[in-house]
């Protein structure tokens, strides 16, 4: 992943001397550092031995996938979530009414056990994901033997090192999990339609060991 970000000539160009500005400043402001990327109570001692063994150029592949998996999606879900509630007047209505509700539950503040009530939102949002995923396929390298069975009843052996495609978009319009998929209805993410979908029908996040990192945090903040 890093030789890739190196290949990149926008991050290359950019990548070192970010890090050296970053570097100069940190070591100036280091009590700041502590605060923004480490827990309290880590010593200096624990931030040296997080970044043992990390060159520059893994801190900047890191920093910059951050930058491209976290900008470009969460504005295209944000865009795309916002343009369904605008063509949706009787959604935007249910969604506008259940937060008006639960900010004057709340004394008006926006914090997390608010957002955790506001379900309705969550299926509005969660539609649009499923018509709109930011992430339109992910493709994955095959590290194991595997069978894949196939429609016809048979099965497909996928080898070690074949490249795999799983295409998002068209397992999220799929008639067979998301019936009349071009129609956006909330509704499909009530917690009963939920269960009975099968696990892996739904996955603007992906899935497993290298899910999104975002994730949790894209949910709370919507
Ligand atoms: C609506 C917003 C977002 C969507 C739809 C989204 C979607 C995805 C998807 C589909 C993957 C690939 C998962 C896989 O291969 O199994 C991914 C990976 C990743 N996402 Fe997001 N993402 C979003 C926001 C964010 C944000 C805000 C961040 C950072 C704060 C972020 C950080 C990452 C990282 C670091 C990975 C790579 C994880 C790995 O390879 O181990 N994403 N994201």
């Amino acid at each position: 992943m890093a030789s890739f970000f190196v290949g990149v000539p926008r991050f290359q160009y950019v990548g070192p001397d970010f890090l050296v500005y970053r570097a100069n400043y940190f070591s100036q402001n280091e009590l700041q550092y502590r605060c923004l990327i480490l827990p309290q109570g880590f010593s200096t001692q624990s931030l040296s031995f997080l970044i043992s063994g990390f060159t520059d150029v893994d801190i900047y592949a890191q920093a910059s996938t951050f930058f491209a998996d976290g900008y470009e999606t969460s504005s295209g879900a944000m865009a795309f979530g916002l343009y369904c509630l605008a063509v949706n007047p009787d959604v935007q209505a249910k969604v506008r009414d259940e937060v008006d509700s639960v900010l004057k539950k709340h004394d008006g503040q926006l914090t997390f056990d608010a957002i955790q009530e506001m379900t309705y939102l969550d299926m509005a949002l969660s539609e649009a994901l499923r018509m709109y995923p930011p992430a339109m396929a992910m493709i994955k390298l095959c590290t194991k033997p595997f069978k894949l069975p196939t429609p016809s009843g048979g099965t497909y052996e996928v080898e070690v090192g074949t490249p795999v495609v799983l295409p998002l978009y068209a397992i999220h319009c799929d008639p067979q999990h998301f019936p009349d998929p071009k129609r956006y209805d909330p509704e499909r993410f009530s917690e009963g339609n939920k269960q009975s979908r099968h696990r892996y029908s739904y996955l603007p996040f992906g899935e497993g060991p290298r899910m999104c990192l975002g994730a949790i945090t894209v949910i709370i903040s919507r």
